[in-house]
């Protein structure tokens, strides 16, 4: 097996039921933070569509001029040994030379390739098999939409290129096999950053892949630089308790969550968040009721009957095509306002008319303000008033207070935004020292308040490994912490203090 900790024997059992499948549930009682399986891939691949070299996994169009049959970038020398000598023996059993080109034409069949390498690897033997354990729903995908892709893409060229008859027992290597592989794949693998920044790609773990998955999650995956991820407890969790993490993003809405989880994972989340039309009370996906103009008039999805419905009076509804084709053009013209303050305010305004403040779409477009706000604060020489720290401690508020619901444990998310609001915080008070509108006291019992807001995010932020984004944010809050500690210790001393 790829590497993989004691932590996880010691600290999970597997068992198995009707609705889950294979699931992990805690073996002992487990603290918060404590670290339940560090994992080594036993893959690493492109997103579908992609292709990455088998190397340094960046995008690239070229492939290894040896076995021709896997990517490898201009910069890269070779990938794995094993794999391109393998390759090369069955491609030296092609017919014919276009054949190789034919098995170049669709990313995908790397895809497969990669997997039936691990086959034919006496070393990885045992990995591969217990990928095969993994979850495929293949008769969930037979003759759906990405089987026929599959089908034609990767399916169809290996048997017509005679590739797969040369694999070790070769007569095993068939159509079924191969949609079970892709299957795997597709169900069990993890995002994972991508060297380029702000993209993604795939990697799958065997043990991480038997953790459920909650819209609530007790645990927290975080995966390093070398792609070694860990998985770690988010809250106390009690033996016995089923242990899952979240499988899509969380500051999504309660019917894109299940959406993403039906299409293509293959089942229905019934967590505590996903039942409850509210979003435990943070409206992440609730209209503003235009028929009643009462406050707490909001429209939510009621979970069994699909029907939009207003909390207020069942008899105010809105039509599910109205919604859909809302939150599309709202999501386009976010998208249209790309880094644009400007555009981003007046949407907020405009939506808020018809979204809770807390809605996800509002929320996505707090947080591109947010972001916008700190590269503004970042410089200096814009000589930033006020009023734009206030505005982004405003939204750092916000969205905190949705956070502290959905994520009411260790949160990575709720690490960020709090440090970004401590920080924002401490640079208004200073402003506001040193424009001589706070005395010393105001401005030592500011820091005093950022003190405890670092000190919280930097606790939720110490289980990260630390050659991760959020690590790294880690060593540079401590830093900021001592320093905020000096300043704080000049103005315990009234003379030094003073604002001059
Ligand atoms: C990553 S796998 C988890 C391990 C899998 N149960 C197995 O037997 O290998 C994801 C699959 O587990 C099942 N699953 C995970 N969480 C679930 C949940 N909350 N409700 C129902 N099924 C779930 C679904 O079949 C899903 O496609």
């Amino acid at each position: 097996m790829a590497c993989v900790t004691e932590d996880f024997a010691k600290k999970c059992e597997i068992k198995q039921n009707e609705m889950l499948g294979r699931f992990v549930v805690a073996a002992t009682n487990i603290k918060a933070g404590e670290t339940l399986l560090l994992e080594e891939p036993t893959l690493v691949l492109p997103n579908v569509g992609d292709r990455r070299c088998s190397n340094c996994h960046k995008l690239t169009n070229t492939f290894c001029s040896k076995c021709q049959l896997l990517s490898l970038c201009d910069e890269c020398a070779q990938h794995e040994t094993f794999d391109c000598t393998r390759l090369a023996e069955l491609k030296a059993q092609l017919q014919q030379e276009e054949d190789v080109q034919k098995l170049q034409t669709h990313a995908e069949i790397g895809l497969a390739l990669k997997c039936l390498l691990l086959r034919e690897s006496q070393e990885k033997q045992r990995q591969f098999e217990q990928m095969l354990q993994m979850e495929a729903h293949l008769e969930l995908r037979r003759g759906s939409e990405i089987w026929c892709n599959y089908e034609e893409q990767v399916v169809a060229p290996l048997q017509a290129a005679g590739l797969l008859a040369h694999f070790r027992n070769g007569d095993q290597v068939n159509a079924d096999l191969l949609q079970r592989l892709l299957g795997i794949l597709d169900v069990n693998a993890f995002e994972i950053r991508a060297p380029e920044r702000e993209s993604a790609m795939r990697a799958l773990y065997v043990r991480a892949g038997l953790f459920s998955h909650s819209c609530m999650p007790n645990l927290m995956a975080a995966i390093d630089d070398e792609r070694r991820l860990k998985i770690y407890a988010n809250r106390f969790i009690a033996a016995g308790e089923i242990l899952y993490y979240c499988y899509t993003n969380v500051l999504l809405g309660t019917e894109e969550r299940r959406h993403i989880l039906k299409t293509g994972k293959y089942f229905d989340c019934n967590c505590a968040r996903c039942l409850d039309p509210t979003e435990l009370g943070t409206h992440l996906s609730s209209f503003v009721c235009a028929t009643c103009a009462c406050p707490g008039g909001y429209v939510v999805r009621q979970p069994g009957s699909g029907v939009w419905q207003c909390l207020l009076n069942a008899e105010h509804t809105l039509k599910p095509e109205f919604v859909a084709n809302l939150l599309e053009r709202a999501k386009e013209e976010i998208f249209h306002a790309k880094d644009d303050i400007y555009r981003y305010e007046l949407l907020l305004a405009k939506l808020s008319r018809l979204l809770h403040g807390n809605h996800y779409v509002m929320l996505d477009l707090k947080q591109n303000i947010a972001a916008i706000l700190r590269q503004i604060l970042q410089n200096m020489a814009h000589r930033p008033s006020r009023k734009v720290y206030e505005r982004k401690i405003r939204l750092c508020q916000e969205i905190l207070l949705v956070l502290k619901v959905i994520q009411p444990g260790i949160s990575r998310l709720k690490a960020i935004a709090l440090y970004e609001l401590a920080n924002t915080q401490a640079e208004l008070a200073r402003k506001l020292y040193s424009e001589q509108e706070y005395g010393a006291d105001e401005l030592l019992a500011e820091l005093q308040r950022t003190e405890i807001m670092l000190r919280e995010s930097l606790r939720m932020l110490l289980y990260e490994p630390i050659a991760t984004p959020e690590g790294n944010l880690a060593r540079c809050m401590l830093r900021e912490l001592k320093e905020l500690q000096e300043d704080m210790k000049l103005l315990l001393v009234p003379s030094v203090g003073k604002a001059n």
